[in-house]
């Protein structure tokens, strides 16, 4: 049995519509009360992610801004890399580029990050990694946002260290996720399972994919791995 699960959220608790599985939450709390340690982590900011994690009911160790943002339990100190005032010259050269064309960029919880710049899939994303090549930021897109965030950030990168703050190694963690974002942490994971929502991305990083999409096939997977 592994020691310690990490999920992703958007996709993979939740469905397409952002709305949490009841069933996924009922399952990480068995885990939870098991004394299982869980980590959520996320492209969501981490005050989102604060919340989310005293209502399901997890110890507060998280990873917030795919990457760019971990903490180990709710007194912990929050570690924050990368360098946001670079993604946010990136995201002027994207709307210098864009608004012109009479195309509206939306920001995302802009005021509660600090360390990636978010914004709502309005634009395309080929255009904008080639917009940017020559700047060392990465361009990600999640299904939910685009995010850019300074390059060597990723989930993978913040788990190798959270978990050594929880006295872990990340290969003692089941990880879960659906997406792009979440390719590295299912790589770096002991066992890696996707829900059958998944982009290849996850799917090809993945040794199963569940036969439920979203919540469900997540809530399966705890099943299965936490018996
Ligand atoms: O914030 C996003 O874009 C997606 O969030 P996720 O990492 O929980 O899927
Ligand atoms: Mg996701």
């Amino acid at each position: 049995m592994p020691k310690a699960f990490i999920t992703d959220i958007d996709g993979t608790l939740t469905d397409d519509r952002r709305r949490l599985s009841t069933r996924a939450v009922e399952e990480i709390r068995r885990v939870v009360d098991a004394g299982i340690p869980v980590v959520l982590a996320s492209g969501n900011t981490l005050c989102f992610i604060d919340a989310l994690s005293k209502m399901i009911g997890t110890e507060g160790d998280v990873i917030a801004e795919n990457g760019g943002v971990y903490r180990h339990g709710y007194t912990g100190d929050r570690h924050s890399a990368g360098d946001r005032e670079l993604c946010f010259a990136a995201y002027q050269k994207i709307i210098d580029t864009f608004q012109p064309k009479g195309e509206e960029l939306r920001l995302y919880s802009n005021d509660y990050r600090y360390s990636d710049v978010a914004f709502a899939r309005d634009a395309d994303v080929d255009e904008i990694k080639k917009l940017l090549a020559d700047m060392p930021v990465q361009v990600v897109d999640t299904g939910f946002a685009i995010h850019l965030q300074s390059e060597g950030l990723s989930k993978g990168a913040a788990l190798e260290k959270l978990a050594e703050l929880m006295g872990l190694v990340p290969a003692d963690f089941l990880a879960a996720g659906d997406s792009i974002n979440d390719v590295s942490m299912l790589k770096a994971a002991g066992i890696a399972v996707t829900p059958a929502n998944a982009g290849p991305e996850a799917r090809a990083a993945a040794d199963f994919v569940m036969s439920k999409p979203f919540g469900e096939g997540t809530a399966d997977a705890l099943a299965r791995y936490f018996p």
